[in-house]
């Protein structure tokens, strides 16, 4: 034997020592998840056994007290996979989504919750906020921004008549793949994909298939289902869409902008504790006077609260004039937050704080 095949055999040991350590704290860990179960449950038989706050808590001191070689990403996400299969033990949460399957919106609830929760796909952004109001499902993932195309105004709108919370946000980088049964770009006749993920596409379905008609679907997954009926056309859409729906990737990354990313909300029944870096996001309404964002503006500026989002919409109520959706930085617990927003509570007719959220760690 060789002094390498020697080594090599010395390590697969030290390797298969350290599973059996990694696997007896992982289980030791499993107990203690089990035993704050016992305790949420004495204290309250109502417990919210999720808390997003905790959970955003322990994957930044992953992330920040990782030693390498592993990117702290990558720690993060396994310690991510761990925590999800410990609260799994406490409570199996079903968590409705924007599908079908295969959307990104479903790859950004595993992101957010790990692999271990069920996901339940619903057809419509409507019916995400339905199923999770009804109880039918504990949370709900909706998308809400995309970095190149803006808001996305439907979930915005729901909002407006909906009791639920916002209890977190997830980012994803959106990389989109051109699907189909075709082998060459030339016989490609029409191009299916969400509006959204078109217009992020724009440039290259300008420069490389200028001669396919783009037709827009309820969804990316959708668009891949209808790509697999017609060999003489695509869907823009996920890599786990190709998988799903049996397509060839036959252009990777083809979105106009690196950086596209979309941010997604998690909507629930109740809302988060501070976890120490936190948004808030409120819906604020005035009436049409002069000066009136203004004033709606300031007492964020006099309590040093910084502002990272303002949307106005139209109200779709004939009292309220303007609707604006506000993310500041911050939970309504902190006291500079809770001073700004008392102050505003006396200027504006609405004031509604749709949820204060840990911020993304993943
Ligand atoms: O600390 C808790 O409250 C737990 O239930 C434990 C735990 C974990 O595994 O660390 C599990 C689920 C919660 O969402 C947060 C954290």
């Amino acid at each position: 034997m060789s002094q390498d095949q020697d080594n090599l055999g010395k390590i697969r040991q030290r390797i298969d020592a350290l599973d059996g350590q990694i696997m007896e704290l992982i289980s030791q860990r499993a107990d203690c998840a089990q035993e704050v179960a016992r305790i949420k449950r004495d204290e309250d038989p109502e417990a919210e056994f999720y808390r997003p706050d905790r959970e955003a808590q322990v994957l930044r001191r992953i992330h920040s007290e990782n030693p390498g070689p592993l990117d702290a990403e990558e720690m993060a996400r396994l310690f991510r996979e761990i925590m999800s299969a410990c609260l799994a033990l406490e409570q199996q949460l079903e968590v409705a989504y924007l599908g079908p399957e295969g959307t990104f919106t479903q790859a950004a609830a595993l992101k957010h919750f790990g692999h271990s929760v069920q996901t339940r796909a619903m057809t419509a952004i409507e019916e995400v906020f339905r199923e999770v109001e009804s109880g039918s499902a504990h949370y709900g993932v909706v998308p809400i921004e995309n970095s190149t195309e803006g808001v996305v105004t439907h979930t915005l709108d729901r909002f407006m008549q909906s009791p639920l919370v916002i209890c977190g946000e997830v980012e994803l980088r959106i990389h989109h793949q051109l699907l189909s049964h075709a082998t060459d770009l030339g016989d490609i006749q029409k191009v299916y994909s969400h509006q959204q993920s078109l217009a992020q596409c724009r440039e290259w379905l300008d420069s490389r298939l200028s001669q396919a008609e783009r037709l827009s679907l309820a969804s990316n997954a959708e668009a891949a289902k209808q790509a697999a009926k017609d060999p003489q056309s695509a869907a823009i859409a996920s890599a786990a869409a190709a998988q799903l729906y049996g397509l060839n990737i036959l252009a990777s990354n083809i979105e106009d902008s690196p950086d596209n990313t979309t941010r997604f909300l998690v909507i629930g029944p109740r809302a988060s504790g501070p976890s120490g870096q936190d948004k808030t996001s409120l819906l604020i309404s005035a009436h049409n006077r002069p000066g009136s964002l203004h004033g709606l503006l300031s007492p964020f500026a006099a309590h040093d609260v910084s502002l990272t989002r303002i949307e106005s919409r139209p109200s779709h109520c004939v009292n309220w004039e303007y609707v604006f959706f506000i993310d500041i930085e911050g939970h309504c617990q902190d006291a500079k937050v809770a001073a700004a927003l008392s102050e505003l509570r006396a200027q504006a007719d609405l004031v509604r704080v749709l949820g204060s959220y840990p911020k993304a760690v993943l």
